[in-house]
């Protein structure tokens, strides 16, 4: 399938426009024409009971998946447009400056806490190094930006409370901490829009709590949009300026923390319904003919 009928960004565009997108793997389908809007200096969240899709929607924004239809678009603030749908993934993160952090913790745990950081800054350096004669020369402009990336990856560990343990093995840290790490790493690549899959999962409250202070200070000091997965309602409705709501793979709810929270759509998925409100209107109608 292709997007050739969609029609292109326009001026009004916000950071991320998601328009009618659909993943189907065979018959299933993950997500189900779905569209919303994310807004740059926004928390977006992505809520949803297990399997209404919302990884599968961080797969094709990030290019893990080539979404079967729709169009995903990215407008940064000074007005660069890219269609993720149509880009690989390193590009996504390279070019149109996404970044991401997975469900389950993706860090090079054999690498320290530092160089984990570093890694993330990788593009910057190969670039200054002239790939490779600047950078074995020692040429000042490497140095100079080898200098930044380190003093960049020294802000964010402090920010997440980290810079005791730069030199550590980040796999020896406690799973608090390699949270913060992941979210650290996102940060060093300097992204436009951050992209969380349930970065409270398996933190205590106080962590989540201090997920929760980086989380608005990202979106507060950094100016930039968030995209959030998230199961912890209490971090999700303190936190988020708009909350999406998918369920089986369709958007059944879109606004405001409170306007979602009171949606009966929303509440249904996640409660189920009444027993007697499943049935069948005309099974419904029998039983009342007979009185029960
Ligand atoms: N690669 C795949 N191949 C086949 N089916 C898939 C694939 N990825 C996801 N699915 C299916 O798509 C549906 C949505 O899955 P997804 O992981 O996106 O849900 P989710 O909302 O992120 O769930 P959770 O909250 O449990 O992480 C599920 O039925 C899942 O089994």
């Amino acid at each position: 399938m292709t997007t050739a009928a969609l029609p292109l960004p326009n001026a009004t565009t916000p950071l991320l426009a998601v328009e009618h997108l659909t993943m189907r793997f065979g018959g299933l389908v993950a997500v189900n024409d779905v569209s919303f809007a994310a807004a740059n200096r926004q928390i977006t969240a992505v809520i949803g009971p297990n399997g209404a899709g919302k990884t599968t929607l961080f797969n094709c924004l990030t290019g893990f998946y080539s979404p079967t239809i729709g169009r995903l678009t990215l407008r940064h603030p000074d007005g660069k447009t890219f269609l993720l749908e149509q880009m690989p993934g390193y590009r996504i993160s390279q070019k149109a400056s996404v970044a991401r952090t997975f469900q389950n913790i993706r860090l090079f745990g054999g690498m320290s806490v530092l160089e984990n950081l570093m890694v993330a800054q990788h593009n910057k350096l190969q670039n200054a190094s002239g790939f490779t004669i600047a950078g074995l020369l020692g040429l000042p402009s490497y140095r100079k930006a080898e200098q930044q990336a380190v003093d960049l990856a020294r802000y964010w560990l402090s920010r997440v409370r980290l810079l005791d343990y730069a030199d550590w093995q980040a796999g020896n840290l406690p799973y608090g901490a390699q949270r913060r790490l992941e979210i650290a790493r996102a940060m060093c690549t300097e992204p436009v829009l951050l992209c969380l899959d349930e970065p409270a999962a398996g933190l205590n409250p106080r962590e989540s709590g201090e997920l929760a202070d980086l989380l608005t200070f990202i979106r507060d000091e950094h100016g930039i949009g968030v995209l959030l997965i998230e199961h912890d309602m209490s971090v999700v409705m303190s936190i988020s300026d708009h909350v999406v709501v998918l369920d089986y793979g369709r958007k059944i709810a879109d606004g405001t923390p409170h306007e979602v929270k009171n949606d009966p759509a929303v509440i249904r998925a996640y409660l189920g319904e009444e027993e007697d409100e499943e049935l069948p209107p005309e099974v419904a109608k029998d039983l009342e003919g007979k009185g029960v």
